[in-house]
């Protein structure tokens, strides 16, 4: 009898089951026609032209993002959607993306305020920053405490400190490299320089990473791997969310290839230890004021200074500030090594300048030198800075482009990679030619100036903060570089800077073994 009963709830139970299953099913496939047919059909950006399976879902993306040769290849089927569909189209469900020129200052305006993409919010754990802070109001207070620190006279006022930098690494090249045949990979030399630079701005604490042997420290390599991540990042946010929420030793043993990124942390996290602890004990720093000793003390709200938010701030100006500056640079090197007309017209012009090669001019008369800044918005417009797109949104307001009305909350976006290989703007746009910027040139209505069309910064209310900074570490970094060293490329061609595969930045094919040079 007992037995009976039991084998009639086991039916019952099973029936259930089998019930809820099916009841669940069922839902799960109607929101997904509905869905298919909202997305195709009712969304508010139903009728912009692109491909059907672009807008229906979002795998088509991460398809590009994920596996496409191994991922990275989304700007490069942007292009194509372009090249098929026209100026303006659907890149995914919900985003659009415009490849014209003259719309880049209406949609990165510096009098629209606009949101970012909460999609993009948390794939690097630092969705408090100001970089990665979607909306508008919140990003202003959050930039307006960090903006002083990267002006042009801040900059100015630490150059000789970046050429003290410079002139440490360049000792080193002479002492550990000069005529001994001993390869060096450039990004190396010019990541210890821009990390060293940065940590000096933001925490008065140089790490001297030039030190380590042949200029490869743990810390830039750490940085330099956690852009690898993004895509991943993007498409699989929960990985984060498990890795964030598992202690550290334990995260490192399940996600082997997160170590870097929990490393990175690690560092973050006692320097602003420091900071704080400082401020507790009423310790003046070197007695100069960093971001950080400098934001501790202003009158941004509490929640604003909580620690982990100064940790995320951290984070996002170290990544930002050293990673995209030392890539152009190690471009930049690969080209004027590989244009020996662009080499010779760069030294004459700086031997004139300097004939003593110990006497490198201040930052102000170098920005002077002609060449040296023709070199230096080529080297900007070939490297791109970042290649993933920007996208902007009007939450409550509608944008327009030619005779598109795009609804409000639609985020649309632009990017370098499009608005520096425009044909139209810069003729032959694979070549290096720094001689496209000499002599004041104009962009293709003749009246605007080219640099109009330069758009490695950004532009708007969140164009980079750190673009003097980056341009300092730029004129001084070459100047004092090709002043005083003879460079030859060591068994590296132009497939180990042209971009193929997009990680926020373009990078190189993945068996490159980087920009290698040799010191005469
Ligand atoms: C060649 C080097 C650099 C390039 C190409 C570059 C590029 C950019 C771009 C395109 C943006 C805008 C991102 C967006 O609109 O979503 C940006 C933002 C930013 N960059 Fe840079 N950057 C460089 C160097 C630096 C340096 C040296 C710093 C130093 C702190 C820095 C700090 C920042 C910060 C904090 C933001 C966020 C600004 C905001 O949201 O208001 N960048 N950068």
């Amino acid at each position: 009898m007992v037995e009976g009963e039991q084998l009639a709830d086991l039916v019952i139970k099973h029936g259930s089951i089998r019930l809820l299953a099916t009841a669940g099913l069922t839902c799960w496939l109607g929101y997904g026609i509905w869905l298919a047919v909202y997305r195709l059909y009712l969304s508010p950006i139903a009728h912009f032209p692109g491909p059907r399976l672009a807008a229906l879902t979002g795998w088509y993306e991460a398809y590009f993002d994920l596996v496409e040769k191994g991922g990275g290849q989304f700007p490069f089927e942007i292009r194509r959607m372009h090249e098929k569909y026209g100026p303006i189209v659907r890149i995914n469900p919900d985003e659009l993306h415009v490849d014209d020129p003259e719309y880049y200052d209406v949609l990165y305006s510096t009098n629209k305020a606009y949101d970012k993409l909460k999609r993009f919010q948390h794939r690097f754990s630092i969705p408090e920053a100001t970089f990665s802070t979607v909306k508008a109001e919140e990003h202003k207070t959050r930039r307006s405490a960090l903006a002083p620190f990267f002006s042009k006279a801040k900059v100015r006022s630490q150059a000789a400190s970046v050429q003290a930098l410079m002139d440490r690494i360049s000792e080193k090249l002479e002492r550990e490299y000069t005529g001994k045949q001993r390869p060096v990979n450039i990004q190396d030399v010019w990541s210890a320089l821009s990390a060293d630079a940065i940590m000096d701005i933001v925490f008065a604490n140089s790490m001297n990473l030039y030190d380590y042997p042949d200029f490869r420290s743990p810390f830039t390599t750490a940085v330099n791997s956690v852009a690898v991540y993004c895509h991943i990042t993007l498409h699989f946010g929960f990985l984060l969310s498990i890795i964030n929420n598992l202690p550290d030793w334990l995260a490192m043993r399940v996600f082997p290839p997160f170590i870097p990124v929990i490393q990175f942390r690690w560092e973050m996290e006692r320097q602003i230890a420091d900071v704080l602890a400082n401020r507790k004990q009423g310790i003046k720093e070197s007695g100069r004021k960093t971001v950080f000793s400098e934001m501790v003390a202003s009158e941004l709200p509490q929640h604003e200074l909580h620690p982990q938010r100064l940790l995320q701030e951290a984070q996002s100006l170290i990544g930002a500030g050293f990673e995209t500056t030392a890539w152009s640079l190690t471009i930049g090197t690969f080209h004027i090594l590989d244009n020996p007309l662009v080499l010779a017209q760069l030294k004459a012009e700086l031997e004139e300048a300097m004939p003593d090669p110990q006497c490198i001019l201040p930052l102000g008369d170098l920005e002077k030198l002609p060449y040296l800044t023709a070199v230096s918005k080529e080297i900007l417009r070939i490297a791109f800075g970042g290649v993933e797109r920007l996208p902007r949104i009007d939450r409550t307001g509608i944008m327009t482009y030619g005779q598109w009305t795009i609804p409000p909350g639609t985020p649309v976006s632009m990017d370098q990679y499009h608005m520096h290989t425009n044909e139209g703007i810069f003729p032959e746009p694979s070549i290096f030619r720094p001689e496209r910027w000499l002599g004041d040139p104009k962009g293709p209505d003749g009246v605007k100036p080219l640099t109009n069309y330069l758009t490695t910064f950004g532009r708007g209310t969140r164009m980079c903060l750190g673009l003097n900074l980056a341009h300092a570490e730029i004129f001084i970094g070459l100047a004092t570089l090709f002043r005083r060293h003879d460079l030859e490329l060591f068994e590296t061609t132009r497939r180990d800077v042209d971009f193929h595969t997009e990680y926020l930045k373009a990078a190189p094919w993945p068996g490159s073994k980087g920009v290698r040079v040799v010191v005469k």
